[in-house]
């Protein structure tokens, strides 16, 4: 029998490593509180696909990740891809910034290997705790030669969905995780079945690379409304940061007041990236507003927390907005 591949887990903390006071507890409990070890001896059943060790490079909530969290598990995963020892990667995380952790590895890991990202929607110690099927997934998927080279992966309730389009969508249940393009195939069994692949630039084919990045430019996001006031946009500017991310209203359109605050920040070299809030479609340029005659950049169909983590990565290599906006086309 050929050895198993040799898969590493790296475990970040939420809802997977959580526990509840009682099995009833599906929603309240405590995330971040099992370590890697115990999640991994409490699935035997991980050694029928893979020879699998564990990491615990964070023990946190993922609505507590900073930019130095995801450079530190960026490095790291990108460290471990080079090992020949090291076949695939696994890394669990709380599910509400997933996709941003995900989205950033995709953009910036130079490897072709398998790295998966899952989550759980309910805690270890619940009735129906999804966590554990998760994990059998995501470590089926990195010890998969078929997993290749197809970017960084998300599995969650039985599919395999692509780290750039998939977003949590809801906050109860575990058919949380979509993504409008739908995902490139499903895990059953222990086995894989791929329906589609991802055709924007990722890991291997990107032009940027986690172990050039020694620190991410502060962009931070603005909410669209009715009766939206600009006291955010202009503080924003005040602090300094280098884009700012408009999750606008529909197609992405910007009202009035807060067209010229932002037209004042780009005069003083602020980039501009119009994105929606609403969760599916994507923002066409020059509709809506005058991107050319502005000089602003459209976020394409990733949502304002995806277009930030893309304008960090891209600003770490260039300041020129046509530039920007070619990076947004591509990946
Ligand atoms: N389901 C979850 O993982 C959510 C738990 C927590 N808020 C986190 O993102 O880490």
């Amino acid at each position: 029998q050929a050895a198993k591949p040799n898969v590493v887990v790296l475990a970040t903390g939420g809802t997977i490593a959580g526990a509840g006071a009682s099995a009833a507890n599906s929603a309240t409990y405590a995330a971040a509180k099992v370590p890697v070890d115990k999640l991994l001896a409490g699935l035997p059943e991980l050694a029928n696909v893979a020879k699998v060790s564990g990491e615990q490079v964070f023990q946190i909530a993922s609505e507590s990740f900073t930019n130095e969290h995801l450079l530190r598990l960026g490095q790291r995963v990108s460290a471990l891809a080079k090992q020949a020892d090291v076949d695939g990667i696994v890394i669990t995380h709380g599910t509400d910034t997933l996709e941003e952790t995900a989205y950033f590895l995709n953009l910036t890991v130079r490897t072709n290997k398998p790295i998966v990202v899952v989550g759980s929607m309910r805690p270890g110690t619940a009735l129906s705790a999804d966590g554990a099927l998760n994990l059998y997934d995501a470590v089926t998927v990195a010890a998969s030669k078929d997993a290749a080279g197809k970017g960084v992966l998300v599995t969650m309730n039985d599919e395999i969905q692509s780290g750039r389009d998939v977003s949590k969508t809801i906050n109860i249940k575990t058919e949380a995780f979509k993504s409008q393009w739908g995902p490139l195939g499903m895990v059953v069994e222990g086995k894989n079945y791929w329906f589609r692949a991802p055709v924007k630039r990722h890991t291997m084919q990107s032009e940027f690379n986690i172990d050039d990045i020694k620190a991410l430019p502060a962009v931070d996001i603005v909410y669209g409304y009715s009766n939206m006031n600009t006291t955010g946009i202009e503080a924003y500017g005040k602090a300094g940061v280098k884009a700012l991310i408009h999750a606008g209203t529909g197609n992405g359109s910007v009202a009035a007041q807060a067209v010229d605050s932002l037209k004042a920040l780009r005069a003083a070299g602020v980039q501009i990236v119009r994105s929606a809030r609403v969760p599916d479609g994507f923002v066409l340029r020059n509709a809506e507003q005058p991107d050319d005659k502005y000089d602003w950049v459209v976020a394409h169909d990733l949502r304002p927390q995806k277009a930030r983590i893309l304008a960090m990565v891209a600003l770490t290599k260039t300041n020129d907005s046509k530039e920007l906006q070619r990076i947004f086309w591509e990946y």
